[in-house]
């Protein structure tokens, strides 16, 4: 029988994790079983939730919680083949019951069925992009609400200037009269033609998806005719199963670009709500993220270290499903960069706003200061040692230090 493992992290105050965990198997299935009559049990058998294991860990201080992992599977018969109804069923009501958080969710290879994972990929974006050798790196326009397009395309063409592979829309620029969404794409993707023509340096745009969620079809659909290079979507803004219907549908067939905005809502208590990796690794990937951004470990609204990783861990991991690119973000400057390609490699992207735009010579100079640092960083040499023969990144480090991580 097709089952889908979840496993939790329970702080019961009862002292009974066996008891709860039995609650849940059955309370989130068939509701009761031992006084049903035998007919009926027989009928219900093949619907009810089985608890899969219990792992008692240490209680915390301070609390006299009973802490443990439970593993409850579910039949995939119970529900279809759709992360609304999952999701619902594995942690619908049990979400609002008390100090539970779902920290896994184990697919059968039947359910995997049902879920595209990223049409393109960590390999099919790098070749879009032409670069197989090193992380990406990727900036991200800032200071353009309320400006037009030839301000967005100048502050485009220093970015493309300065070597960065992709750039991205912030989450919060939205459709508007003075830079609309066809607009940003038909007039960046001029510019960044120009660009490759006078440099051959390939840039790509990931330009924000966003509106009523039943216009965005028709939107990403003309996005794709007007040739855009990638999509920005704020997923947990409408949903995962959203991303899954923009991904499947192959009319527009573009590379989706998965931001956390709002996840933090669903993932920052250590007692209730979805783990990151769960849901900003393994669901987005299920789901067709080809890339995914989350908070670095080191940035300005970092997420514990482990978490980090565990994040970069799932969306890489292998698995029937192309991987997706792991974008540590948020108050990322070249000086972390040593950081960055220590803990997430070379299969990652690495993404800043500030830390090219704030560059002493303006965006160009941020961006070859982060090309100049991945490169020394993946000759295994120190950022210091090097930065007299590169003056942008000397001027990075000497405006944000740098951490070093080969001795
Ligand atoms: C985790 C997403 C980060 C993000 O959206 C963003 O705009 C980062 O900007 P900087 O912190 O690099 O300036
Ligand atoms: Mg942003």
């Amino acid at each position: 029988m097709s089952e889908i493992i979840a496993t939790y992290l329970i702080h019961d105050s009862k002292h009974n994790p066996e008891k709860k965990a039995e609650e849940i198997a059955l309370g989130l299935t068939v509701g009761s079983w031992t006084h049903l009559p035998e007919l009926e049990q027989n009928q219900l058998r093949k619907h009810k939730g089985r608890v899969v294991s219990i792992e008692g860990l240490p209680e915390e201080t301070g609390t006299k919680d009973t802490v443990a992992l439970i593993k409850i599977a579910y039949p995939t018969v119970n529900f279809s083949a759709d992360l609304p109804a999952i999701l619902t069923t594995v942690f619908g009501k049990l979400s609002l019951d008390g100090k539970v958080k779902l920290l896994d969710l184990e697919f059968s290879e039947e359910l995997k069925t049902h879920f595209p994972g990223p049409r393109f990929g960590i390999q099919g974006i790098r070749e879009k992009v032409g670069v197989f050798d090193r992380p990406l790196l990727m900036s991200i326009f800032k200071g353009v609400i309320g400006r037009d397009i030839p301000y967005l395309v100048n502050q485009l063409r220093e970015q493309a200037l300065g070597g960065v592979d992709l750039v991205k829309d912030d989450e919060i620029l939205f459709e508007n009269e003075l830079a609309s969404f066809e607009k940003r794409i038909t007039e960046g993707k001029k510019v960044l033609e120009q660009v490759y023509e006078t440099t051959g340096h390939r840039t790509l745009y990931a330009v924000n998806l966003t509106g009523r969620t039943f216009e965005l079809k028709e939107k990403a659909k003309r996005a794709s005719e007007l040739g855009a290079d990638l999509l920005l979507f704020n997923v947990f803004a409408y949903g995962i199963d959203v991303l899954q219907e923009l991904v499947e549908d192959n009319e527009i067939a573009l590379p989706f670009m998965a931001h956390p905005a709002v996840s933090g809502a669903l993932t920052s208590s250590k007692y209730y709500g979805i783990s990151h990796s769960l849901l900003l690794g393994k669901l987005l990937r299920y789901a067709g993220a080809d890339l995914s951004l989350f908070p670095s470990p080191y940035g300005s609204v970092a997420l514990e270290k482990e978490a980090a990783l565990s994040i970069g861990a799932a969306l890489t991991s292998e698995d029937q499903f192309k991987t997706s690119f792991p974008v540590p973000s948020a108050g990322i400057h070249p000086g972390l960069v040593p950081l960055l390609v220590r803990d997430f490699g070379v299969e990652s992207v690495i993404n800043a706003g500030g830390g090219v735009h704030g560059h002493p010579d303006g965006a160009k100079g941020g961006g070859i200061a982060f090309r100049q640092a991945i490169d020394v960083a993946l000759q295994g040499k120190r950022l210091q040692n090097q930065a007299s023969q590169l003056p942008e990144l000397k001027k990075a480090i000497d405006l944000w230090g740098c951490t070093e991580v080969v001795e």
